[in-house]
């Protein structure tokens, strides 16, 4: 009988490009068609036959694994907080995808967040953002968007925005300041538990060769 090979999701997008050092050196290595541009491909096999890698957005690479569709891979963990899927495992924070969550107005903001009882937030993250307003008795009203969400304020669609940070440059691009961390943020790997326990033979190996090389950064 042939096995199936283990699906491993990744994001296509910012966090790839230090993901794929560390997952050649965990012995995940795509096949040459994987970095070529024109490619339009979604699926790809691995140097290694028992492995295949899917490209899919950010977000989609929780949901993928969290019903079992992929059984691990690479995710920030925004993505992780912001779902909250009982399905998912992330036992390593790998050390790369540095960010953080944070609120922010524009420079000029005309009301004050201490003092305001609702707020209307345009935000990516509804979730974490309700979250974390509940607890401080500010009820969030979120406006859920996909992206520039730096526009929103200045466009009279939200009063404040919950984004991610690295450098800080978009912020001050778009006159914008930021009042309060959220959370930090960095990329982790993740797994489906059902499969962590039904797949453990390959499952087992794979979290302790990527916690290795996280630790070894760590020290590093
Ligand atoms: N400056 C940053 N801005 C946004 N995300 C960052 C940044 N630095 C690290 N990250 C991480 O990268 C992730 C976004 O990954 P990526 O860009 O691969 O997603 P994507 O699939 O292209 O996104 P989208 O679905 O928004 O198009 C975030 O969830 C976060 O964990
Ligand atoms: O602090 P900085 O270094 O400027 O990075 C922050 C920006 O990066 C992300 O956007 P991204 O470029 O991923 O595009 P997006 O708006 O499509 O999410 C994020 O949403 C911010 O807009």
């Amino acid at each position: 009988m042939t096995t199936a090979p283990l699906t491993f999701a990744i994001p296509k997008g910012r966090i790839l490009d230090e993901a794929l050092p560390l997952m050649a050196q965990a012995g995940i290595v795509p096949e040459a068609g994987f970095h070529d541009k024109a490619n339009r491909a979604l699926s790809f096999a691995c140097e290694d036959s028992t492995i295949r890698l899917i490209r899919v957005r950010a977000f989609d690479v929780a949901t993928f694994v969290a019903h079992g569709a992929a059984q691990a891979g690479i995710v920030g963990s925004d993505v992780i907080e912001e779902f909250g899927y009982s399905d998912l495992y992330a036992p390593v924070d790998l050390d790369i995808g540095h960010c953080h969550l944070a609120i922010a107005e524009p420079v000029d903001a005309a009301c004050d967040l201490a003092s305001a009882s609702h707020l209307r937030i345009a935000t990516k993250y509804p979730n974490i953002t309700r979250r974390w307003f509940e607890a401080r008795g500010v009820q969030a009203e979120c406006v859920k968007l996909n992206g520039a969400m730096e526009l929103a304020p200045s466009l009279g669609l939200a009063s404040r925005i919950v984004d991610l940070v690295s450098t800080g440059q978009t912020l001050k691009d778009n006159g914008m300041v930021e009042t309060a961390t959220i959370l930090p943020v960095s990329a982790r790997l993740i797994v489906n538990r059902v499969a962590f326990k039904t797949d453990s033979a390959r499952l087992g190996p794979l979290v302790e060769r990527f916690r290795a090389l996280a630790t070894h950064r760590q020290a590093a």
